[in-house]
């Protein structure tokens, strides 16, 4: 790998627990000289000064992106289009912008509207596969993005070398960097992720409507935690990510329905042949991803 260039100044607009890991994994990679967040409560801007994670807490968004390397949207995608907007007439020639959002296409469609051309050669959409059910500044861990993977979804005008540099800064992080266009990122996710979060949100919300619900839960096991873990992530992101992902979401869910009717059958019908076969089926496939996962 070819050495990586330290930023003089990188700016995180959203300083939670992804903003929060890029800064503390590039600053201590030492490639991060200085960092400003942009935030939208000044009690959780405190707390990232109080935590080291920032340096500055941005006064106005002119003097924030003001001779700027690198700019890191690690807000909720709800929040794009207003941000984009807001950074559009303030960002430098050569300033690159890249985000984190969990949902491509919506946040490719803002910049096409808000970046002008010049700063869309410079923006590089992206996404950290690597989270948790917690959120905020607090959450935030250097080593957040080790081994895990990283999708780039850049326009057809964002040049090579912003690609280049993006990629570079996950690499340092311990990440591993695909491409890939962004409707392609947007189906996967919906399968692999919102998918799944909506089923561990279903599925609380479907105990809170039996009579008693505490009681039942009361007694839950480790599959339960680990199935419903990330039924605690945040309400005000994942609003957003099934709002900006809802077409490809709403297909994932009717056949996942589909295949909720075909276990009903097999129940219905007590055949136990098939129910056998339709576990296996899916530990064989559980079974090869963790094998084959990084
Ligand atoms: N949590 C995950 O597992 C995960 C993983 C990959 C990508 N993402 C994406 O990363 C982004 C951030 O997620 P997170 O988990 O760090 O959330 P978070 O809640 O921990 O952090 C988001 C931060 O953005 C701030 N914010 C909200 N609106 C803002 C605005 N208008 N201007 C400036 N700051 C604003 C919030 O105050 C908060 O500090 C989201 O787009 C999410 O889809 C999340
Ligand atoms: O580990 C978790 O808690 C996560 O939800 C992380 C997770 C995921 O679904 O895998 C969540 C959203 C992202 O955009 C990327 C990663």
């Amino acid at each position: 790998m070819t050495q990586t260039t330290a930023l003089n100044k990188l700016v995180i607009i959203g300083v939670g627990l992804i903003g929060g890991s890029f800064a503390q994994a590039l600053r201590s990679a030492g490639l991060a000289k200085h960092i400003v967040g942009v935030g939208r409560s000044q009690k959780n801007m405190q707390y990232a000064i109080e935590l080291g994670v920032i340096d500055e807490i941005a006064s106005d968004i002119a003097s924030a992106l003001h001779h700027a390397d690198l700019v890191f949207l690690a807000m909720p995608v709800g929040q794009t289009k207003r941000i984009m907007e807001k950074i559009a007439p303030h960002l430098h020639a050569d300033t690159i912008v890249t985000d984190a959002g969990s949902t491509k296409q919506d946040v490719i469609a803002a910049a096409r509207h808000y970046l002008s051309m010049q700063s869309r050669h410079h923006f590089v959409p992206g996404h950290p596969i690597a989270g948790a059910e917690q959120s905020g500044v607090q959450a935030a861990q250097p080593d957040l993005y080790l081994n895990k993977h990283v999708i780039l979804t850049p326009l057809p005008e964002t040049s090579s070398d912003a690609i280049e540099r993006v990629c570079q800064l996950w690499q340092v992080c311990g990440a591993r960097v695909s491409l890939m266009p962004a409707n392609d990122h947007d189906q996967v996710l919906a399968a692999t992720s919102h998918l799944p979060h909506i089923l561990a949100f279903t599925l609380m919300n479907h105990l809170s409507n039996t009579s008693q619900p505490e009681n039942m839960l009361r007694f839950a096991g480790s599959g339960f935690r680990d199935f419903t873990r990330i039924a605690s992530s945040s309400p005000e992101m994942w609003r957003d990510i099934c709002l900006a992902n809802r077409a490809a979401l709403l297909k994932q869910i009717d056949m996942y329905q589909d295949e909720l009717k075909v276990l009903q059958v097999i129940l219905s019908t007590n055949d136990a042949e098939a129910l056998e076969e339709n576990f296996s089926r899916a530990r064989s496939l559980r079974d090869e991803w963790l094998k084959n996962s990084i």
